[in-house]
């Protein structure tokens, strides 16, 4: 059964339509990366399904529950982290876990959720005293709370460092362990990559892409990226490499050509022949198409 199902979703607010008929499901206890660049329409989406905004129109179910007529029912089970959390500055750490987990009655240990994010040493402190990322880790901890059935997590990553990203990392692949969807936003392309079993791509609010980071390097026949530095770039080399079968695309970028070509030896050896043949080639890197290939190519080049 699917834990979200989004269903021709489309919000306006006056002329800009924020999100434009999108449809796409999430199942139990998967881990989904939601994508896009800035403004996609991600937070929006969030917040229709959560009931914080109306849909303009379509449809969104949560655990099959409609999302705007059960939503109490829909956040008692969820665990969230949304954009803006609120500080109480007067109030520890602990404290504000302490007041979540009172409010949803749940028996978990407050300092547990507080080490699996790593803020032992901090939790007595004001959190008006905290930093960003401790602020970010604090607002983690809380989402914890009661085991959701559904952690809905908005830009997780914001303000992290890398030793609080891993453990984020850690704690989404524990969760789902677990038996938790995880729904997340990000712009942290690795973090997506090391965890997500599926992404969706959103750009102007509309679904561009949807599958898993295979599916969608596959999609994109972009099994392999061969970088050329040149001395020179020359419409004979473009020209070239253009007109071979098992060149999908060719971009120039100062005196570096990329060419993404299939995945076999023979592509590889032919897009290098043709380089060498030109005269002005003299060095290459070979690499696998990461998701950061794939959002680029999902957004830059459809923009
Ligand atoms: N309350 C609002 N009133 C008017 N326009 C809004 C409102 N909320 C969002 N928008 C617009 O809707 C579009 C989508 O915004 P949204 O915040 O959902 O994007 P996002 O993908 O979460 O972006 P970011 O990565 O920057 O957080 C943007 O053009 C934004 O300006």
């Amino acid at each position: 059964m699917s834990a979200i199902k989004i269903n021709n979703l489309t919000k306006r607010y006056g002329d800009v339509t924020a999100v434009s008929n999108l449809s796409l499901s999430v199942g139990s206890g998967e881990i989904f990366g939601f994508l896009g660049p800035n403004g996609a329409g991600k937070s929006t989406t969030i917040n229709m399904m959560l009931d914080f905004t109306t849909p303009t129109s379509g449809s969104v179910h949560v655990f099959g529950h409609d999302a705007h007529r059960r939503s109490t029912d829909i956040r008692r089970r969820a665990g969230l982290l949304l954009e803006g959390y609120g500080v109480y500055p007067r109030l520890t750490g602990r404290e504000h876990v302490e007041h979540a987990i009172e409010t949803k009655n749940a028996d978990d240990d407050p300092d547990e959720l507080l080490a699996r994010i790593g803020m032992t040493d901090v939790a007595d402190r004001r959190a008006g005293s905290y930093s960003k990322g401790m602020c970010q880790r604090m607002a983690i901890a809380v989402a914890l709370v009661g085991s959701p059935e559904l952690l809905v997590l908005d830009e997780p990553s914001t303000g992290l460092d890398p030793n609080g990203a891993r453990r984020l990392r850690d704690l989404v692949i524990a969760e789902a362990e677990r038996g938790a969807t995880v729904f997340f936003s990000s712009h942290i392309l690795e973090q997506v990559e090391a965890v997500a079993d599926r992404i969706a791509i959103l750009l102007d609010g509309k679904l561009t892409a949807t599958g898993s980071v295979a599916d969608l390097r596959t999609n994109l026949e972009r099994g392999t990226t061969i970088e050329l530095d040149v001395m020179g770039v020359t419409d004979g080399l473009l020209d070239g490499l253009r007109t071979l079968g098992c060149v999908h695309d060719v971009a120039v970028h100062n005196d570096t050509v990329t060419v993404a070509c299939d995945n076999t030896g023979e592509a590889k050896l032919r897009v290098l022949n043709v380089a060498a043949n030109t005269g002005t080639f003299h060095d290459f890197t070979v690499r696998e198409t990461g998701l950061g290939d794939v959002f680029s190519r999902y957004t830059e080049d459809r923009q």
